[in-house]
């Protein structure tokens, strides 16, 4: 067993616990937005900023070049950073994969502290700032558990390959293919994947992720008048495209979760009696979803429906209107070209394909009803396939034993609702066992407002993550 090895580590991460806030506050303060063009040098450099880090750290680092955004090709995708620390023949070699981009932050959206500085509640332990939890948190985790190696003169008990990205909140545009490229070369040697990019379900107990939903996101763009008119004089002249496409997007879910489009539920799996006996066990009560969403206002008001709601059926959700007016005050105007953007989160055993033919056969429907005038184009903007492994296999033994010896409980097994389908890939293209290992809790407010990362998960996650990499060293493979 390597007690005394990770009693020594766990020490120095604690002696080293303001060094590494201090890291995760000059990561944060990169606002390394994919979605916005304008940031996207920022991007760039939180890239460099990792580079430099690992190269400090002695680790062979070598970046894959992306070329151009697809649907910008004004734009250079930011590089996927790939490193190796160790080459021991000797020693087990794992694959970790984490995102340095970030999604958008503005102050005003309500932040009450500014999005891109670090900001410490020293008595909850909150650590407030975009990218805190969603990934850099963890990224730095990983990064965080060589140097306290190093420092305590613990050797390090694996040969660590990492691959970081800078896309993944855009759909890990690139990614893919250079996933399959390097399999058979820089992740040639790799026994077991693990990702930390999701949370725990509640605030206490840590869990083990095994199943991921997928996401397919699409777009509707109504356009008529040549440019934005004053509603006074031409209202009720015009065919107003927000009045389309509000009429759409109310065809497309209703307000109990109900997915209205024709033939979606038929595409997901039933649920076997062999799941359903799963979820008792799971540590999950109404209070942590309400924790989480700092309200009451729940579709569901049993546990066990509310995580079924989450990770095995199908939710869609709209998420904005380009070219909408949205300030506050009360301008006049009809907008001349609005584009709304909803998902769908998939489930096994949805095909990708399948849920496009019906949702664009669904919007070609109700478009055709509306009789309209208007101009219209959908578009599916990206897709990633949901994901379930067997958690029976000694990378999710190694991680349930660091999970008990940092938080002394043994954790939950959960699917997540969110998605990572870079997963799938990691998994096809190395045909290794993928454990996801989450640092971050259900209170974050991953992609809202007021990300935070608890200190406590934060310092006692990296512990995790080492101590990880400890017992699989330890694992017999079978
Ligand atoms: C779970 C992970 N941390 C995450 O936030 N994933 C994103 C992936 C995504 C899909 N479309 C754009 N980004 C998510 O689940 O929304
Ligand atoms: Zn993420
Ligand atoms: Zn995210």
């Amino acid at each position: 067993m390597p007690s005394e090895k990770l009693d020594t580590y766990f020490k120095q991460v604690d002696v080293m616990t303001d060094s590494f806030i201090n890291r995760l506050a000059s990561a944060v303060a990169i606002p390394s937005v994919s979605a916005d063009p304008a940031l996207r040098p920022k991007v760039f450099a939180m890239g460099d900023f990792l580079v430099k880090e690992l190269k400090a750290l002695g680790a062979h680092v070598e970046a894959r070049e992306l070329g151009k955004q697809p649907d910008h090709p004004e734009l250079d995708l930011p590089p996927v950073i790939l490193a190796r620390y160790g080459e021991d023949k000797s020693k087990r070699t794992i694959l970790v994969y984490g995102h340095y981009d970030v999604q958008p932050a503005l102050k005003e959206d309500g932040w009450n502290t500014e999005p891109f500085e670090l900001s410490v509640d020293e008595e909850t332990g909150k650590m407030f700032g975009r990218g805190s939890t969603d990934d850099k948190g963890p990224v730095l985790g990983w990064i965080n558990a060589i140097e306290a190696h190093q420092k305590a003169g613990v050797d390090f008990p694996v040969n660590l390959l990492m691959c970081f990205e800078g896309m993944e909140e855009y759909g890990s545009e690139g990614l893919d293919d250079v996933i399959r490229e390097e399999a058979s070369k820089f992740f040639k040697d790799a026994e077991a994947v693990c990702i930390s990019d999701n949370y725990w379900l509640g605030t206490e107990k840590p869990c083990l992720t095994y199943g991921l939903r997928g996401c397919s996101y699409y777009s509707i763009t109504v356009s008529g008048p040549a440019a934005d008119l004053h509603s006074g004089v031409f209202g009720g002249t015009v065919t107003e495209p927000m009045t389309d496409l509000v009429k759409l997007l109310g065809t497309l879910v209703d307000n109990k979760g109900n997915i209205l489009i024709d033939g979606i539920k038929d595409l997901v799996a039933p649920v076997t009696e062999e799941e359903l006996a799963l979820y008792p066990n799971i540590s999950f009560s109404m209070d942590d979803i309400y924790t989480s969403l700092g309200s009451k206002t729940v579709i569901h008001d049993d546990p066990i429906k509310v995580l079924q709601a989450r990770w095995r059926f199908p939710s869609l959700s709209i998420h904005g209107v380009e070219g909408a007016f949205y300030n506050p005050g009360a301008k006049t105007v009809i907008p001349a070209k609005v584009t709304g953007k909803f998902s769908i989160r998939t489930v096994p055993n949805m095909e990708l394909e399948d849920v496009d033919r019906l949702v664009f056969a669904h919007i070609d429907r109700e478009i055709a009803k509306l009789n309209s005038n208007n101009t219209f184009k959908r578009e599916l903007m990206h897709a990633g396939k949901w994901w379930v492994a067997s958690p029976k296999h000694w990378n999710f033994e190694a991680a349930s034993k660091a999970v008990q010896k940092v938080f002394g409980c043994v954790p939950d097994f959960t699917r997540e609702g969110g998605s990572i389908p870079v997963t799938l890939t990691f998994e096809q293209a190395t045909g290794k066992n993928v454990l996801l290992l989450p640092m971050g809790s259900s209170t974050d407010g991953a992609h809202s407002i007021n990300e935070k990362l608890d200190k406590r998960n934060y310092i006692e996650g990296t512990k995790l993550l080492g101590a990880y990499l400890h017992y699989v060293a330890e694992e017999k493979q079978v």
